[in-house]
């Protein structure tokens, strides 16, 4: 049986029955099948899941999509009981914050001033700090994240790593549409004709990716996006699987962000790299 909460109160009485590990899957509700895999992973480990629907003002910038995020909490809790959870914790914004903003908050550090840092001013900042309060409010002991939001998934370890929070935090893969398309919550805000555009985002991706020479990666993912009319770039990017600089040979991440509409978007693959070997375009 899963049990809905809104306070922290009748969350910290459910966590009191829970006989043993705690898993959470954090989320900001509109829940897709990417949601679920989540929600699948930790209930193949362990038995209590808590999921938490909370749109988190804080990491949202004055001119973003805060106010139409969509919010669907009835279907939300008809997928979670599908999916065996526990618990769904969906709070208010003063059960997050009963003191309004808080004055003490999370600083990403340079992983978080680059990229999605760098378009999003604060929303790193406001991310981590609400992770760690529903980290501390859930009592988790294992997390769950998406590498759909692969800069999210980095900093979160790197938070968990470096303030020594002793909880376990687990990447799951990007659960895609049959057509290449991440799963994402603004997903539901494309128009027929701007999904087929946002199909480039993950054809340019699925293309460099087939390339092992970096300038020949950068190069056929730019000409796709570019050939889009409805996509605008926010930036395309070819990193190494810890977001620096991208290595000569080996393991890195090609990640991008755009556009469609009004409806900003982001995406990322693995790669391996293999210098000298770009065929001609
Ligand atoms: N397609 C996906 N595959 C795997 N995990 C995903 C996918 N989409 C989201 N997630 C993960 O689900 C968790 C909650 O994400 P969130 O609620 O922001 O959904 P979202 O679809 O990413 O929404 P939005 O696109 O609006 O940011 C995050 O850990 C995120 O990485
Ligand atoms: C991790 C998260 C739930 C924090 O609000 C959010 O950033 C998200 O849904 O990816
Ligand atoms: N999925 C990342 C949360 C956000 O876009 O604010």
């Amino acid at each position: 049986m899963t049990v809905l909460v809104h306070s922290r109160a009748a969350l910290a009485a459910e966590l009191a029955k829970a006989p043993g590990e705690i898993a959470v899957v954090m989320t900001m509700g509109a829940l897709h099948e990417g949601h679920r895999q989540l929600m699948r992973v930790a209930r193949e480990r362990s038995a209590f899941v808590v999921v938490t629907i909370f749109v988190n003002p804080l990491q949202f910038g004055p001119n973003e999509d805060f106010e139409k995020y969509p919010r669907t909490l009835d279907d939300d809790l008809a997928a979670c009981r599908d999916e065996g959870v526990t618990v769904v914790f969906a709070p208010s914004r003063d059960d997050v914050y009963p003191g309004g903003a808080p004055s003490i908050t999370m600083h990403p550090g340079p992983l978080g001033e680059i990229l999605e840092g760098e378009s999003r001013p604060g929303h790193f900042s406001g991310m981590l700090t609400v992770v760690q309060k529903l980290l501390m409010l859930t009592r988790a002991n294992v997390a769950y994240f998406g590498e759909k939001d692969f800069q999210q998934l980095a900093l979160i370890r790197r938070m968990a790593r470096d303030l020594d929070m002793g909880v376990e935090i687990v990447g799951v893969p990007t659960v895609r549409e049959i057509d290449g398309l991440a799963l994402s919550s603004r997903n539901r805000f494309l128009s027929p004709d701007q999904r087929r555009s946002a199909l480039a985002l993950s054809r340019a991706l699925r293309e460099g990716a087939a390339r092992s020479d970096p300038d020949s990666v950068l190069a056929v993912a730019h000409k796709i996006l570019a050939e889009e009319p409805g996509v605008r770039v926010d930036y395309l990017a070819l990193t190494g699987t810890d977001l620096g600089a991208a290595p000569e040979s080996g393991a890195a991440r090609l990640l991008v962000a755009a556009k469609v509409g009004s409806t900003r978007l982001i995406d990322n693959v693995a790669l391996q790299l293999t210098p000298g070997t770009g065929a001609p375009l």
